[in-house]
This record gives structure tokens, C-alpha cells and sequence, in this order.
């Protein structure tokens, strides 16, 4: 185990053309599972680099511990004795390798006895599971056993750190699904500190205790994930963590307007974003009581789609474009007149 802590953090390329890192600060506590969430060219493939050690801060710290790593331009500690595993995108095996043969892998270029080797080997097969599957090639492997294979690779030199770049991306939905689940389990037995790096939210809820976000180059956020995904500190945020309708209102005296909605919200600024998730929506045909939610206005659906058990509804005000999308259980058609109803304290209100 052990704590990352990252001050000042910049990363420039091309003479400074390229600002890749913008001064990010974060501490990753020991055993900690922390993602970094954000846009392609965000940055989080460089942060982990740097992590790693592959690459060096143009300026700021990082300290493993209380120990300095790199600093400044200057890479201090190399990436081969910083105690790091790492999970690539791809998982890919060494197609002519055994099982065993790939998670042996990044021992041999250290001066280990064979008998060590297979000791460490078969230590961490048995904590996957894969004991009984070493002498196979990759191709005699289950998809999932391959995953665990990889795993174990990263897993043998006992590392305090484990870093996962994307490493779910390639991988059909049931297959994201269990080794999203493996390396979970792994990490709360292991205990080894955790950082994952990805554009996908169901990543971050999957693993992460805590998310940072990352955007051109600046964290901007940094909380539980349920935290930034109920109160986002831009419309940016709300929307890289999860799905939203975004709204933009006209502030009166009585609320914010939009089209014939109406939200019953008192604001100060007059430029506003109102933000609301699809599940904090609901369509009715008739009168809805229920003190937390609150009736917006009337209004036409306009599209309706099937989705993972549930209706995809949009519908919009009766006299304009904007659009709202809720799931439901109930069908709908296109052209149907309903009540829209937002769950009050789930309103997002974002001055732009
Ligand atoms: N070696 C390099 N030389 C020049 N620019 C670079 C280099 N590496 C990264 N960049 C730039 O730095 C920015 C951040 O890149 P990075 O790969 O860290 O983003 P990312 O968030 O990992 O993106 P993705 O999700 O697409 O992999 C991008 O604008 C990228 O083009």
C-alpha cells in the first residue's frame, strides 16, 4: 500500500503549446480506490504516466509516501522501483506463452530463483483462481480466465500500487462486468492502492471510492462518486458522470421558465443551466401526489424507444423544441399529452 500525493501537478508538451496537466493537486490515501474521470485528451493518460513513472511532471511534485519520485522535470525514483502493476486496455497475453509464462513474465528480468518465481507465480494464481489453468496457452483460456491471467501479471511483484488505464474499454458488456467485479474483489483482499483511469462513469461507480475529474488538463472535482454525480460543480461535470437534460431557463419572479415548464425555484443570477437526471423525472396521465415531486407543466411526448427493459421517453413543453428524457416502465406514444413532474431537490441549477 501506499499514498500518492501529487502537488502542483503541470504537464506541457511542444514548447509549452500543449498544456496536458494544468497544476492538479490530490492526495490518494493508502488502499484508497481512486478514479480520475474525463474527456478524451483530458489528460488522464499522461497523469498516469507520470504516476508510473514513464514520463516526468514539467513542474510540481509527486511523493510515494513521504518519499519524492519526481519533481520539477526531474525523475527521481524509475518506474521499475516504484512497486507498480499495471492493467492496459487490451489485457493482451503473450499469445506463445503459458499461463504461467505471462505471469512470470515480469520477473525475469529480475534476479529471482526459479524456485521464487514459481512460488510467487502459483501464490497469486491461487488468489484468482487460475492455479489449475498454468500450463495453458491464452488460447486455451475463457475469456475470463484470460482477464485473471493479465491480473495475475500485474499482481506478481507484490506492487503497493496498482494503475488501470482503460482497462475496460475493449471488452464486451458481460465480460466489463465481471472483470470490473474481479478487480474490486482483488483490491479489497490485497489492499493494494488503487488508481483506474476512464471516460466511463460505470467504470468510476464500479470501483471508485472516491472521482476526480478531470478537465483539459484541471481537476475540477474531486468527491465520493455518488457525491459528484448529485451535486456536480458544472453542467461539464453533471454530464460526464452520468446522463442529464440540460435546460436553459428564463429567471422570473415565479421561477424558471422553459418553454411552457415551469420550475418553482427562486435563483439569483439571471443566466442560469437547469439541470435535471432522467430518473428524477416522471410522466403521468394523471395528478401525482407526492410532496417530492413537483408538477412542471403539461407536456408532448416526441420520441419513444426501448431500452434495457424500459421505455427511452423524450417529450418536450407544448410550445417549444427543448427536450427532456425519463425512463419509464409504462409505454407511451409519440404525440401523447402528459404531466411532467421533477423531483424537487434533485434540480441542478448551474450559472453559466
Ligand atoms: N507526447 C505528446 N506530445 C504532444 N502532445 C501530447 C503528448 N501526449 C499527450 N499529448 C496531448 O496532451 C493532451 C492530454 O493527452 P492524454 O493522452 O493524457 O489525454 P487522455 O485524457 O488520456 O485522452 P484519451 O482518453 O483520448 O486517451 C492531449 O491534448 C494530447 O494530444
Amino acid at each position: 500500500m501506499v499514498r500518492i500525493v501529487a502537488k502542483g501537478i503541470s504537464k506541457v508538451f511542444k514548447r509549452g503549446r500543449v498544456v496536458a496537466l494544468d497544476n492538479v493537486s490530490v492526495i490518494i490515501e493508502n488502499g484508497e480506490r481512486f478514479g480520475i474521470l474525463g474527456p478524451s485528451g483530458a489528460g488522464k493518460t499522461t497523469f498516469m504516466r507520470i504516476v508510473a513513472g514513464l514520463d516526468v511532471p514539467s513542474s510540481g511534485e509527486l511523493y510515494f509516501d513521504d518519499r519524492l519520485v519526481a519533481s520539477n522535470g526531474r525523475l527521481i525514483v524509475p518506474p521499475e522501483d516504484r512497486k507498480i502493476g499495471m492493467v492496459f486496455q487490451t489485457w493482451a497475453l503473450y499469445p506463445n506463452l503459458t499461463a504461467f509464462e505471462n505471469i512470470a513474465f515480469p520477473l525475469t528480468n529480475m534476479r529471482m530463483s526459479k524456485d521464487e518465481i514459481r512460488r510467487r507465480v502459483e501464490e497469486v494464481a491461487k488468489i484468482l483462481d487460475i492455479h489449475h489453468v498454468l500450463n495453458h496457452y491464452p488460447r486455451e483460456l475463457s475469456g475470463g480466465q484470460q482477464q485473471r491471467v493479465a491480473l495475475a501479471r500485474a499482481l506478481v511483484k507484490d506492487p503497493s500500487l496498482l494503475l488501470l488505464d482503460e482497462p475496460f474499454s475493449n471488452l464486451d458488456a458481460r465480460m466489463r462486468d465481471s472483470a470490473r467485479a474481479l478487480v474490486k474483489e482483488v483490491q479489497s483482499r490485497l489492499g493494494v492502492t488503487l488508481l483506474i483511469v476512464s471516460h466511463d462513469p460505470a467504470d468510476i461507480f464500479a470501483i471508485a471510492d472516491r472521482v476526480g475529474v478531470l478537465v483539459k488538463g484541471r481537476l475540477v472535482q474531486v468527491g465520493r462518486p455518488e457525491e459528484v454525480y448529485e451535486k456536480p460543480v458544472s453542467v461539464q461535470v453533471a454530464s460526464l458522470i452520468g446522463e442529464i437534460n440540460e435546460l436553459e431557463g428564463k429567471v422570473t419572479n415565479e421561477g424558471v421558465v422553459v418553454g411552457s415548464f415551469k420550475f418553482p425555484i427562486s435563483v439569483q443570477s439571471d443566466k442560469i443551466v437547469i439541470g435535471i437526471r432522467p430518473e428524477d423525472v416522471k410522466l403521468s396521465r394523471d395528478v401525482v401526489r407526492d410532496d417530492g415531486w413537483v408538477l412542471v407543466g403539461k407536456g408532448r411526448v416526441k420520441v419513444v424507444g426501448y431500452q434495457g427493459g424500459l421505455f427511452r421517453i423524450t417529450v418536450s413543453p407544448l410550445n417549444s423544441e427543448e427536450e427532456i428524457v425519463t425512463y419509464s416502465d409504462h409505454p407511451m406514444s409519440a404525440g401523447d399529452e402528459v404531466l411532467v413532474y421533477v423531483r424537487k431537490d434533485k434540480i441542478k441549477i448551474f450559472e453559466v
